[in-house]
């Protein structure tokens, strides 16, 4: 059995609107940076520090004319490039055939133009094909191929003529399985009578109950994944090959996904001889792979340093604002860059999603929105317009910080940076400010510079508290968050030559 864990660390609290304070004046745009002492306690409003300068709609032309010209390089990258690179995470030297695939496989793969696996997909298949199975945790970069790693896993594990379920994949969010599912799809096309189920919401979950599923592979949220086993007993866990935890970290050590995460793994882990376990993240902090090692048993560990985490092709730059209303107008004024491939941008809460949504539409653009409290049906359908390209900007929470693969996207927009909660859902401050979510952050850039594709995030930053978040994500992953000064056209330049 699993060992009982403490309480995991807590979901963002909606109704929680970041605190303001103060710092010393020489923090101001438009001069030298000045990062503020981290043992300052800041106590007073900065919001209409009158030192701090809005960026006018000129420099932001120029801003736009950055994003632009970038967004036009993201189209010249030559992945090629990439793999011939031994620190690139598309790095490889072998080839998909010699990973032991079953041959429809490798024909799905040659169908879908996939030539040479990356870095985590040539190290993780041969130890997941091999026999006896392994357990498995692995990290990996974002955007760089570990859906298929589990994906061509799976679909080399089961036995296509068995009718029943034979690997279970949980994820986060009901986007994100769909999303693996068409992943699984397309990959397992020439397998005949290969059948996907979707545990996820807004199904009938009525018709559930006394029904055993005949598809090989169940991908589900895992709340309804537990309800299967658990309830509805239409999951037979003595069958399971395969136990995939995609966005793995979130779902072994996120309150909400804890407990439900670790009865299916029991409950699996008991009924199977030969259940081979799979976490798959981009981010692992120390507590999390503690746990994890500690779960799953004779787990082989593939870990990156945490300097590798960050992608070099995802450019980070901070944007001073004088305020949250700047913020705004910095957000209308750059929507014309923004628009020109696709673009993300995060806001903390539901409600400012809302907020800016509906500004932004009442100026007429063309911008649309995606949070939890959307109907299944919705949340589908933006997802499928936006991958389409019927709309240009998507304004969202961090329901859609993780995993979902849009490759277009050039431009991710942080409204609001990611805020850390502590065991009683409380932002955590240190030293008089709020700290950043740092994992969250790498997540929600991710979303662009996918397969080596390069990208562009954009901090907006109104206070010392969040100045002071760019310090600690910087220091966290040894990275450079640049500052973009939209009126110093010398330092615009310098950036637009890096
Ligand atoms: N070997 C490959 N050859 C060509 N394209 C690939 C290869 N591996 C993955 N891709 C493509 O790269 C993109 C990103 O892959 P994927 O979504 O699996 O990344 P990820 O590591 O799971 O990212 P995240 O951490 O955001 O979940 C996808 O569009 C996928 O089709």
């Amino acid at each position: 059995m699993l060992p009982e864990m403490g309480r995991g660390r807590g979901q963002p609290n909606p109704s929680f609107v970041p605190q303001q304070r103060t710092g010393p004046p020489q923090f101001a745009v438009g001069q030298q940076a000045v990062k503020p002492d981290p043992k300052y306690k800041y106590t007073k409003s900065t919001d209409t520090d009158p030192h701090e300068k809005v960026p006018v709609p000129a420099d932001i032309a120029l801003l736009n004319k950055f994003i632009q010209k970038e967004v036009k390089m993201m189209k010249d990258t030559v992945v090629d490039v990439q793999r011939q690179d031994p620190k690139s995470p598309l790095y490889s030297i072998s080839s998909f055939r010699e990973l032991r695939l079953k041959p429809e496989v490798l024909q799905a793969l040659d169908s879908l133009n996939f030539q040479f696996p990356t870095r985590i997909q040539e190290t993780a298949l041969p130890l997941l094909l091999m026999e006896p199975p392994s357990n498995l945790i692995a990290q990996a970069q974002s955007g760089t191929g570990k859906t298929a790693a589990f994906v061509l896993t799976m679909l080399c594990r089961i036995d296509i003529n068995l009718k029943c379920p034979q690997c279970i994949c949980l994820a986060p969010t009901l986007e994100l399985a769909k999303q693996i599912g068409e992943v699984v799809e397309k990959m397992g096309r020439y397998m005949e009578n290969l059948k996907i189920h979707y545990a996820i919401k807004g199904g009938n979950m009525a018709a559930m109950r006394g029904r055993k599923l005949t598809e090989q592979i169940v991908i589900g949220t895992p709340g309804i994944t537990r309800d299967y086993l658990q309830k509805y007993k239409c999951i037979d866990p003595s069958q399971i090959r395969c136990l995939v935890l995609d966005e793995a970290d979130v779902m072994i050590y996120h309150q909400g996904f804890t407990d439900i995460s670790t009865t299916i793994y029991n409950m699996v882990e008991e009924a199977s001889d030969s259940v081979q376990s799979m976490l798959f993240s981009a981010t692992y902090d120390e507590p999390v792979i503690n746990f994890a090692t500690k779960i799953i048993k004779n787990a082989i560990v593939v870990m990156l340093k945490r300097e590798e985490q960050a992608l070099p092709n995802i450019k980070q730059f901070y944007v001073q604002c004088a305020c949250r209303d700047s913020k705004y107008a910095a957000i209308v004024n750059l929507y014309s860059g923004l628009a020109v491939a696709s673009s993300v941008i995060f806001c903390h809460t539901k409600a400012s999603v809302m907020w800016l949504y509906e500004n932004m539409k009442a100026r007429g653009h063309k911008v649309d929105v995606l949070h939890g409290d959307m109907s299944v049906v919705e949340r589908a359908d933006t997802i499928i317009r936006f991958k389409r390209g019927d709309f240009k900007v998507l304004i969202t929470t961090n329901v859609f910080a993780r995993g979902i693969d849009v490759a277009q996207v050039s431009v991710v927009i942080n409204y609001d940076l990611p805020i850390k909660y502590n065991e009683h859902d409380s932002p955590m401050v240190i030293d008089g400010f709020t700290q950043p979510d740092c994992e969250t952050y790498l997540h929600r850039i991710g979303r662009t510079g996918r397969f080596g594709k390069t990208g562009i995030a954009i901090n907006l930053i109104d206070s010392e508290d969040s100045m002071n978040m760019i310090n600690v994500l910087e220091n966290h992953f040894q990275m450079k968050i640049a500052r973009m000064d939209p009126s110093n056209i010398v330092e615009l330049e310098a950036i637009e030559m890096a």
